[in-house]
Formats: structure tokens, sequence, C-alpha cells
């Protein structure tokens, strides 16, 4: 079970490796998730926006799932799995499912497409809290066409079995708004962001651009957490080319095209209606990825 203190550092959301076929790559996954504990990372984050949610079953999320805790043999940390939806019900059951299965908290994102009032949200979050696999919330209305405003995320992270927040609310006003309220620790969201959020109290970040130069995306959350700002600011600053590269087009086509090409996962390949990165992405990623150390 996750708990608050844990929320710190980075979090890596993985990708769902699928063959040319689209069908699930399990072989890939175990390779890259293996790989992936060997770095500076706090946890690890099944089935979110970068493993492709809306396109994945719950039957290969339940496989993902046993295949990272097997890898995990070598080295436990905290495994998070994503199981927001727009359905109250649904959502409530794959967090219980979540639980049986072995995650150690749950990623719920704000509800999206149909619109509902911020109490109907806060009445979303409180039923799935109540499962008791520990929560955490995440707020990104860019995807899911409902922002919350602060007050609302307070009485979420107000929830017994509410931990956490991820935030890709687009800003750090948000972050602020929280920080100082107190609240409980918050994790950046929007990677471009992570070292202005850091700045303003968020406790780390979950991030797709650290599934590349991981260690560098964690040291710039230590020496935030250590006061030193400018060494921070000098790092950060050679990642932000990456960031904007990966965020260029929807996330996770080109970061699987650069994890395919350094031979991480087989493929590249995603699940429509996800496309593959343009080809003058990849001339621009391939540019990129000849002077980048994993
Ligand atoms: O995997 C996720 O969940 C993430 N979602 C954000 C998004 O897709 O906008 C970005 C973040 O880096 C990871």
């Amino acid at each position: 079970m996750l708990h608050e203190q844990d929320l710190q550092g980075v979090y890596v959301p993985v990708v769902t490796p699928f063959l040319p076929n689209e069908e699930l790559d399990p072989e890939s996954y175990h390779r890259y998730i293996s790989g992936l504990l060997n770095r500076d990372i706090q946890g690890i984050v099944v089935n979110g926006t970068t493993g492709e949610a809306p396109t994945v079953t719950w039957t290969e999320v339940s496989t993902l799932v046993q295949i990272t805790r097997l890898c995990m043999m070598s080295r436990q940390l905290p495994l998070v799995v994503g199981t927001g939806t727009n359905n109250t019900a649904e959502t409530v059951k794959r967090t219980e499912q979540a639980g049986m299965i072995g995650a150690d908290a749950v990623l719920v994102v704000t509800p999206y497409y149909s619109l509902p009032s911020q109490a109907g949200i806060v009445e979303h979050f409180r039923r799935v809290a109540q499962v008791g696999v520990p929560v955490i919330a995440y707020e990104i209305p860019a995807r899911t066409g409902v922002a919350l405003s602060a007050d609302t995320l307070l009485r979420i992270l107000d929830l017994d079995g509410v931990i956490g927040l991820k935030d890709s609310s687009g800003g750090t006003s948000l972050c602020t708004a929280l920080a100082e309220a107190q609240s409980k620790p918050i994790l950046c969201g929007e990677d471009r962001l992570l070292l202005a959020m850091l700045q303003q109290g968020a406790h780390g970040g979950m991030l797709a651009s650290a599934n590349l130069q991981t260690n560098s995306f964690a040291q710039v959350c230590r020496l935030a957490a250590s006061g030193a700002y400018e060494q921070a600011q000098e790092l950060f600053h050679t990642l932000l080319p990456l960031i904007h590269k990966l965020f260029q087009e929807s996330n996770p086509a080109p970061l699987k095209w650069l994890l395919a090409r350094q031979g991480l996962i087989a493929s590249d390949q995603v699940r429509p209606p996800m496309g593959s990165v343009s080809s003058s992405l990849e001339q621009e990623l391939a540019l990129l990825v000849s002077g980048l150390p994993v």
C-alpha cells in the first residue's frame, strides 16, 4: 500500500508495447520494465495516458501488472495502476480488481466527457476512495473537458484514502494554491512544468519523458528538494528539447518510437485511433537520439 510520504521523486508511466499486428507484446514489456527497474525511480505507473489506457483491455492490464510484479522480484517498488473511467461504478470495480491483482495505489482521472458537476466529481472520488486502495487523483482538464477548482481538489484531497494528486492542469496556479493550503503531495504531470511546479511545492513528477534520461529527471527532483534551484534549472534545461519533441505529437507515439529505436521495445506500434509519428518528427527524433544517453 502506498502512503502520502511515498509520493516524491520520479514515477514513470510506462508504455504498453504492441506487436505490429496490434496485439500485446509481453516479451518487450518484460525486457523494458526490467531495464527501468535499474534506474533512479520511485515507482511505476501502468495503464496511464502513456500506457494507452483507452485501448487497453482490463485483461491486458492484469497481464501487465503480473509481469511488472514478476520483474519486481529483483527490486520492489510502488506500482500504481490507472483505473479511472467516466463511470463511477466501473471505476470502483476496476479499483477493487486492481487491489486484488497487486496495485499499491490507483491513478484515477477526473471523470471525462460527460461534464459532471464539481459535487458529482467529489462523490466519484469519495466512492472510489472507499474501496480501500490508495487513490492518486489525476487532474488533466485538456483531456477530460472539465477543470476542477482548487476548492474541489481540496475536498477530494481531504478524503480518507486519497493520498495525493497528479497535476496536469497545464499551469502552476493550482499547485501553488494546494501547496499553500498544505494539502496532500502533488506530483507534476506536465513534463515541461516540472521545475516550476517543484519550486511551487510539488514533491516530484509522473513523467512520460522520464522513460528516457531517467536519472537526470530524478536528479532535478533531488536538487529542487534540497533547494539547489540553480543547479536543478541548469540540468532541467538540458532535458527540455527531449520533452518538447516527445509532446510535439500525441503521447505516447514519439516516446514509443524512441524506445523502439533504442531497442527497448520491439515496435513503436500504437493502437488506433492513435497513429505513428509523422516522418518529419521521426527525422527530428533520430537527430535527438544520436546524442541521448538512456
Ligand atoms: O501517462 C500519463 O498518465 C501521463 N500523462 C500526461 C499526458 O499524457 O498529458 C503526461 C505525463 O507525462 C504522463
